[in-house]
């Protein structure tokens, strides 16, 4: 689960993000939709600690199998699914498990943040002269991720084809999927992706929508933004909002497309209409 809590962050005189809260919940995908300049993609940073908030915060609830030494969580509560009983920061453990509570813990306490969240905020950035299959090889080395990891993910996001071509020749929607396999190495819990079928041709759309629900339906958590809300009206379960650095509304797609006859039109409707959370 990610838990964004009244973040806030200004450059300068631009006042980026005001106050943002949401929670994006295991087994759905959720997408952060708003306008040009609104703030989705300083908040995405902000949550893996790429940016600092001013205020605010930002956590993930970490499976049980990703806590530190093994820790067993006591006191969670009962009948809840892996996710939504998993984990807090080693001081937070003591304490919330004694309440019976779950918390969650910040980007930077992660045991292993790259087991837990694959974040893809950019297309790859990849030396040029390098294979993709390279890239990844490096950069599971560097993270103590498995070599065999390495082939999963390729497979995973489709670069069969291109993984031994150099990166310097790959196109938008390669770097997209090479940044996504590059993500999905620590073999996380949550995916948190920036505008992710930018570059993509319409089949890769389908296939990032296949693989995003895929994902969410093993019961893992998504976090996506887009400006394509065609692209998201067929994948994600859960909208939150953001309008001048505000989350606006939070709600199911249902509930959001019920503001107007398409996404496109509840999207205009409810960014021009007063805050309702
Ligand atoms: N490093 C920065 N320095 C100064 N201003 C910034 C910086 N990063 C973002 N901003 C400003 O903060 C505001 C929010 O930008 P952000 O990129 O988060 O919006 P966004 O919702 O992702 O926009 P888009 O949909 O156009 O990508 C904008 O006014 C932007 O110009």
């Amino acid at each position: 689960m990610i838990q964004a809590t009244a973040l806030a962050k200004r450059f300068g005189q631009v006042e980026a993000v005001t106050d943002v809260t949401f929670t994006a919940r295991p087994g759905r995908v959720t997408g952060l939709v708003g306008p040009n300049g609104a703030g989705k993609s300083t908040t995405l940073r902000m949550l893996v600690d790429l940016i600092k908030p001013d205020a605010g915060t930002a956590t993930f609830t970490p499976g049980q199998q990703q806590l530190s030494g093994g820790a067993e969580l006591q006191g969670a509560p009962a009948g809840k699914s892996a996710g939504e009983s998993a984990g807090e920061s080693a001081a937070g453990l003591a304490a919330g498990s004694a309440a019976g509570s779950v918390l969650g813990v910040r980007y930077r306490e992660l045991p292993s943040p790259g087991s837990v969240v694959g974040a893809v905020l950019d297309v790859a950035l990849a030396h040029p002269g390098m294979s993709g299959r390279g890239h990844l090889r490096t950069i599971a080395a560097l993270a103590g991720h498995p070599g065999a990891r390495v082939d999963e993910v390729i497979a995973a996001v489709g670069l069969g084809a291109y993984a031994d071509r150099r990166v310097k020749g790959y196109s938008t929607g390669m770097r997209q999927r090479l940044a996504l396999a590059t993500a999905l190495l620590g073999d996380p819990e949550v995916l948190v992706l920036d505008e992710p079928s930018n570059g993509l041709d319409p089949a890769g759309i389908v296939w990032l929508r296949t693989f995003m629900r895929d994902f969410a339906a093993s019961g893992r958590t998504v976090l996506v933004s887009s400006h394509v809300l065609t692209d998201l009206e067929h994948s994600v379960d859960d909208i939150v909002l953001i309008n001048h650095g505000r989350t606006t509304w939070t709600g199911t797609l249902a509930d959001f497309t019920a503001h107007g006859s398409t996404l496109e039109q509840a999207f205009l409707t409810l960014t021009t209409a007063e805050p309702t959370t």
